[in-house]
């Protein structure tokens, strides 16, 4: 049963704001073939924490058969690259480590190949998961903080006088980078601010407000920065979607023509506005994440996707 979309889509030739592709296979071919490239977000896109959503494998299969560039575009930095391919394979999705681009990989990149500040004094202090410390290490740069066990504690009367004196810190430490933290601590944040308040660079991975999993939403990585922002008053620079400089970090590993590529994601200011300010040649949004098809349908919308679906499986026909 062709939906009533799918007519709107095929007189208006999908003029008429986003093309509604769920049902239509002759849309879904036609918007399939305009692209070479496809960035495809993962969280609330191919999975929602375990939760894998229907038909994910074949479609992933389906393009790949039709020669099309994959490249997997996420801001969850709890997971490194070698990760996402563990966990790729566990879901039996189709997909190569090589082809994995997060936001901790991001940040990794943007601190050794465009800050390149030199040692000593280029240590990174992390409030994130080991995904951050992986990529970090993938890239020679030195860390601290992050899933070391001594920070998950209780801050101690002792540790305000030792972090004030800084005998509790790192002369070493010129950035703090923020990500996903499932271990946030009071102590964790003192540490950051102080290295803030002596100058060190404020980075995020990214800071998504939440975090969609088990079908549900959590807490983001936004969550993890927002202490440190209100504390110090600083904002970080956030080297995730919607995040131009990953943009540009991907196009140069990837080497792909812009007008031929398509970023395919559940959420409106991140995925989508991340291909739109790209300037690539379409943006799917999928539904079963945390945008609204009410955020982007009808007049005055902010950002706005070239066409949707209700789940990624849907491009299967
Ligand atoms: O809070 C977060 O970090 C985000 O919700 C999560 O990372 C989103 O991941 P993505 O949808 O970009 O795969
Ligand atoms: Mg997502």
């Amino acid at each position: 049963m062709i939906k009533m979309q799918a007519v709107a889509n095929l007189v208006s030739g999908g003029s008429s704001g986003p093309q509604y592709l769920t049902g239509d296979k002759s849309s879904i071919d036609a918007f399939i073939d305009k692209f070479d490239v496809f960035l495809f977000d993962c969280d609330g896109v191919l999975w929602s924490g375990d939760h894998l959503f229907p038909r994910i494998p074949e479609t992933i299969q389906m393009l790949r058969d039709k020669h099309k560039q994959l490249v997997f575009v996420t801001n969850n930095s709890t997971k490194s690259r070698a990760d996402y391919k563990k966990k790729f394979d566990g879901m039996g999705i189709p997909a190569h480590e090589e082809e994995v681009f997060g936001s901790s990989y991001s940040a990794a990149v943007y601190i050794s190949r465009i800050m390149k500040l030199q040692p000593p004094k280029n240590k990174v202090f992390v409030l994130g998961e080991s995904g951050v410390e992986q990529e970090l290490q993938s890239e020679h740069v030195p860390f601290c903080g992050g899933t070391d066990p001594l920070l998950r504690r209780e801050m101690l009367p002792e540790d305000f006088k030792h972090i004030a004196d800084g005998s509790l810190l790192d002369d070493d430490v010129a950035i703090v980078l923020t990500g996903l933290d499932y271990h946030p601590s009071y102590l964790k944040y003192a540490l950051g601010m102080a290295y803030l308040r002596r100058g060190a660079h404020f980075l995020a991975t990214n800071t998504d407000s939440t975090l969609p999993s088990a079908g549900s939403l959590f807490p983001g990585a936004g969550a993890t920065s927002a202490p440190l922002i209100t504390a110090t008053g600083q904002q970080p620079l956030a080297l995730g979607k919607p995040s131009q400089a990953m943009m540009e970090a991907i196009e140069g590993k990837f080497r792909f023509d812009r007008k031929k590529a398509c970023m395919v994601g559940d959420r409106l200011n991140t995925d989508i506005q991340f291909g739109v300010e790209g300037g690539l040649g379409g943006t799917l949004c999928v539904l079963t994440g945390v945008s609204k098809k009410e955020e982007f349908l009808g007049e005055g919308k902010g950002v706005v996707p070239s066409a949707y679906v209700d789940q990624l499986g849907d491009l299967l026909g």
